[in-house]
């Protein structure tokens, strides 16, 4: 199949920004494409880069689709390089998209979100530090039962010291995640790790910590494995397994916790798929702050590929406003 390929990059600033311990953030930049085939149907895709967590940049993103030509094939999608996870990800949904839109109406936009599957349930973001204890509950109105909180942001007695009154304010049976994107030390994970034992063999706290996200950064793949061998409280490696190719590697190398997938940087949705139904993995679903367009991508492909046991981490609240008219006027003045 052969393509009419246009691209436009994008900034959005995030409605909330984003704490974590690599710092904040609070615009996203990425770029929109658009695949038209030869019968003239359009697929869109994004490319949506996180270069800290291990995608390409956005810099690299661009040069790659202002080498392509204006026509392009499945031979030249299907062979993005490795170290492009995100334009693997941008260019094959695009693909993707245009054959599956039924004749005359394949120009899928934003307001598609009718095609977001409903039986994903969501989990929700927590801001960082003392702010949870006043957010959780405008959430939790709006129907959200699993939370993920940023930590390894403070210092961790102050942070253990606000887990604890959040934990005596969530209403029973809420589920809660603590994520470190890799910022613990080896002694600060163990102490988490104990701390969410203790309160898991309470049977007074009716809350339960689904696991700890990324205790230790990258390079102490090791140790995490050791530590979800030592404690009952699950571990989610997230940034150890941004692309597939680390994914798979952590997989041989024997981890057998959770995986954290976000469709947005891993890279080739088909080869994702294939590692999904050779291996039945533990996964969460979780989204790189994208636009709707790779939101809807990465959406499908959960709920394709998730077990649906775990909350994906798609709440909307740091998301964008006005999407769908933005997305018109980007594509307009082109
Ligand atoms: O996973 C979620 O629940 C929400 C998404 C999220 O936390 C996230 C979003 C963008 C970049 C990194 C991360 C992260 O999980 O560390
Ligand atoms: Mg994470």
């Amino acid at each position: 199949m052969r393509y009419q390929f246009k691209f436009r990059p994008y900034q959005r600033k995030f409605l909330r920004s984003l704490t974590t311990n690599h710092g904040k953030w609070d615009t996203r930049e990425g770029i929109i494409l658009r695949l038209t085939d030869e019968s003239g149907k359009v697929g869109w895709g994004e490319i949506a880069p996180i270069s800290w967590f291990g995608s390409e940049t956005l810099e690299q993103a661009l040069d790659f689709c202002r080498q392509l030509p204006e026509e392009i094939t499945d031979e030249i999608i299907f062979s993005i390089p490795d170290e492009l996870p995100a334009c693997q990800f941008g260019f094959e949904s695009a693909c993707e998209m245009g054959s599956v839109g039924d004749e005359g109406d394949n120009f899928i936009t934003p307001n598609s979100s009718l095609l977001i599957p409903n039986s994903l349930f969501y989990s929700a973001l927590l801001p960082a530090g003392e702010a949870a204890l006043n957010q959780w509950e405008t959430l939790w109105k709006q129907g959200y039962r699993t939370f993920k909180w940023k930590i390894g942001v403070y210092a961790i007695a102050n942070e253990l010291e606000i887990f604890e009154s959040l934990i005596q304010t969530l209403p029973a049976f809420t589920k809660l995640r603590l994520d470190a994107n890799g910022g613990l030390s080896y002694e600060e994970a163990n102490l988490w790790l104990r701390t969410c034992d203790n309160l898991k063999a309470n049977p007074e706290v009716p809350i339960e910590i689904e696991f700890i996200e990324q205790p230790l950064p990258v390079e102490q793949f090791q140790q995490m494995l050791e530590l979800s061998t030592s404690y009952e409280t699950a571990i989610a490696l997230d940034e150890s397994v941004a692309t597939l190719g680390q994914l798979a590697a952590c997989h041989q190398q024997g981890w057998r916790g959770i995986f954290v997938i976000k469709p947005g940087i891993v890279g080739s949705p088909s080869r994702l798929r294939k590692f999904c139904h050779q291996h039945q993995i533990d996964t969460v679903f979780s989204s790189v702050f994208e636009t709707a367009i790779a939101r809807l991508a990465a959406l499908q492909l959960a709920a394709e590929l998730s077990r649906n046991k775990r909350a994906i981490g798609f709440g909307i609240d740091h998301f964008f406003e006005q999407e769908e008219t933005w997305f018109q006027s980007l594509w307009n003045d082109l």
